[in-house]
C-alpha cells in the first residue's frame, strides 16, 4: 500500500508544527522519518493514523483519503506501535497478539479460527511462542516491544507507522527488531534518532527541520555532511560502510567557537584559519 502526503499542514496553539509536508512512500518500502527534537516527525505520524487532524493537505492510502475512511476501515489497514504504548500488563502475550485481529471483528463476531491461526502465524514469525502465556508483567520492556509489534501485525495492516519503536531496546534487539520490520514485505513509515540504523534498514529517508521537509530521498542522497550539519547542527565525516554499502556516521558536535583552540578539527575551524 501506498502513502502519499501533499502539502500537510498543521497548528497546534500558536506553533506551526508542520508547515507544507509532502512526501510518498512507495508500496512495501521502509521509510525513515529523521529530524531533530520538535520537527515534527510524531505530528505527523498522527496527523497519518488519524490521531490529528491536519488543518491543510491530503493523506492518501492508496489514493483513498484516511481522513475520509471509516475510523474502522482506516484501522484495518494502519498498524501503529508508539515508543510509549499502554499495554495492558495482566494479560498474556497470546492475548494481547489476539486484540491486534479486533478492527476486523463486526460488533458480536467471535474470534474465529481465521483469527487463530493469523494469531498463531504473527507469534511464530515474531519468535514468541514460546511467551504465548506469560503475562506483560512478567516480560523485559524489550520483550514487550516485540509483544506489541506482533499485535500490530496481527492486525494485517498494509501500512505499519512506528514511533521511535526502538527507543529502549539495546543495540542487538534494536537490529533484530528493524530486521524483522523490514523482511515484513509491509509498507513502513518509521520516526527514527538513529542515523546509522535509519542508514541501514530505510529504503528511503525523509528529514524534517522545524516542520518541513528539509530532504528526502535515498540514505546516501539526504545524509550528508551539509544535511547532519544544517539540519542537526552537528559536524561529521560520512562514507560508506563496505559491508553494507551504506553510509556510516562518524558525529562532532558543531564547532561554536571558531577563534578558539577547538578539539576538533571541524571545518569552520579550518576556513577561519585559512
Ligand atoms: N499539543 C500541542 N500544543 C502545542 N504544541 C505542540 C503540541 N504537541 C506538540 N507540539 C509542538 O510541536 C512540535 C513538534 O513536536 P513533535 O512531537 O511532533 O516533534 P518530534 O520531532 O516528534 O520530537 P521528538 O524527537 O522530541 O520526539 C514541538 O515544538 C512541540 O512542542
Amino acid at each position: 500500500m501506498s502513502l502519499v502526503l501533499t502539502g500537510v499542514g498543521l497548528s497546534l496553539g500558536a506553533a506551526r508544527v508542520l508547515d507544507d509536508v509532502s512526501l510518498a512512500v512507495a508500496e512495501g518500502s521502509f521509510t525513515a522519518l529523521l529530524g531533530p527534537n520538535g520537527s515534527g516527525k510524531s505530528s505527523l505520524l498522527r496527523t497519518v493514523f488519524r490521531a490529528q487532524r491536519p488543518d491543510r493537505g491530503r493523506i492518501l492510502l492508496d489514493g483513498d483519503d484516511v481522513w475520509r475512511l471509516s475510523a474502522a476501515e482506516a484501522a484495518r489497514r494502519t498498524g501503529v506501535l508508539l515508543q510509549e504504548q499502554h499495554a495492558g500488563f495482566e494479560f498474556t502475550v497470546a492475548e494481547t497478539v489476539a486484540q491486534g485481529r479486533t478492527p476486523h471483528l463486526k460488533p458480536f463476531d467471535r474470534f474465529g479460527r481465521a483469527d487463530q491461526a493469523i494469531v498463531d502465524e504473527v507469534l511464530d514469525r515474531t519468535g514468541l511462542r514460546s511467551f504465548a502465556h506469560r503475562r506483560l508483567a512478567e516480560l523485559s520492556g524489550g520483550e514487550r516491544q516485540r509483544v506489541l509489534l506482533a499485535r500490530a501485525l496481527a492486525q494485517r495492516p498494509k501500512l505499519l507507522v512506528l514511533d521511535e519503536p526502538t527507543n529502549h531496546l539495546d543495540i542487538r534487539h534494536q537490529l533484530e527488531f528493524l530486521e524483522l520490520v523490514r523482511g515484513l514485505g509491509v509498507t513502513v513509515l518509521a520516526a527514527l534518532h538513529g542515523l546509522e540504523i535509519a542508514a541501514t534498514y530505510a529504503d528511503a529517508v525523509v528529514v524534517l527541520h522545524g516542520g518541513r521537509v528539509a530532504a528526502a530521498g535515498t540514505p546516501a542522497g539526504t545524509l550528508t555532511e551539509p544535511t547532519l550539519r544544517g539540519v542537526f547542527g552537528v559536524e561529521s565525516t560520512v562514507d560508506t560502510d563496505p559491508v553494507t554499502g551504506r553510509p556510516r556516521f562518524a558525529l562532532r558536535p558543531a564547532c561554536v567557537c571558531p577563534r578558539l583552540a577547538c578539539h576538533w578539527s571541524c571545518a569552520r575551524r579550518s576556513v577561519d584559519a585559512g
